[in-house]
């Protein structure tokens, strides 16, 4: 599913922010990363989305050659793609089912696809009563779960979460990582950049571990670590 071969990724100021990593993550697999502020987990994200390209290597997304793809391959190549920061980006002016139905409209989906997936998707999140509020009507563990089926809703074959419990309390964070579980159990791969530890810890799945930008630690049902 992610193939990383020799990549390196120097910022325009001169930091290197991901050096010669190789990497490779299979269709299904849940994957935590982890590693302290700068290590490039999310530098890891954005190439993997070609929000940005790497100076060195190749990145293979399924088949595909990031390198390779055209501009305007890329819209399409992302739809198949579902991403989740910290910081929610929620829509102020929308609604709760709009800012979801928003995400299948920008692919063209029908009007009889987003009534049927929308609503389906709100229920899973367990925010349906809350599908015609607007997003400051809503606490940050309930706006989280709106960014969350805002990912999902078409169905995503990869979801890369950055940080997704951030902020949040933590019944609200294991709630949000029982519903990560249930979607990869349907079948997406999902890499979370992540610094709670406990989630990590009680977890026992894939994890990689990053530091100044290279690959400390890589292990099937891996722990946190001692670092953070
Ligand atoms: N757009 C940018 N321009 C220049 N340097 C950047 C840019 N984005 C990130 N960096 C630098 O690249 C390094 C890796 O950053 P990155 O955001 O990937 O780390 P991270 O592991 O996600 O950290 P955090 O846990 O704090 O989110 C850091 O030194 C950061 O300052």
């Amino acid at each position: 599913m992610i193939q990383f071969q020799g990549v390196s990724k120097v910022y325009p100021n001169g930091v290197v922010a991901l050096n010669e990593i190789d990497l490779s993550i299979e269709k299904g697999e849940f994957v935590f990363m982890v590693g302290p502020s700068g290590a490039g987990k999310t530098t890891f994200i954005k190439l993997v989305i070609r929000r940005e390209l790497p100076n060195q290597g190749q990145i293979y997304i399924g088949r595909k050659n990031l390198a390779r793809m055209k501009e305007r391959e890329i819209p399409r190549f992302r739809r198949n793609i579902g991403v989740i920061f910290q910081d929610y980006k929620l829509l102020p002016n929308k609604t709760v089912f709009e800012n979801v139905s928003f995400a299948l409209e920008v692919i063209e989906a029908s009007r009889r696809e987003i009534m049927r997936q929308v609503p389906a998707v709100l229920e899973l999140v367990g925010l349906k009563d809350k599908a015609n509020v607007f997003p400051q009507e809503l606490s940050g563990g309930e706006q989280q779960r709106v960014s969350l089926a805002r990912s999902i809703v078409n169905r995503p074959l990869l979801l890369l979460a950055d940080e997704p419990t951030g902020n949040l309390d933590p019944d609200t964070s294991w709630g949000i990582m029982d519903l990560l579980m249930e979607i990869n159990k349907r079948g997406t791969t999902i890499v979370m950049a992540t610094h709670n530890k406990s989630i990590v810890d009680r977890m026992r799945r894939r994890v990689i571990a990053m530091e100044n930008g290279k690959i400390t630690r890589d292990e099937q049902k891996g722990v946190y670590g001692l670092e953070g």
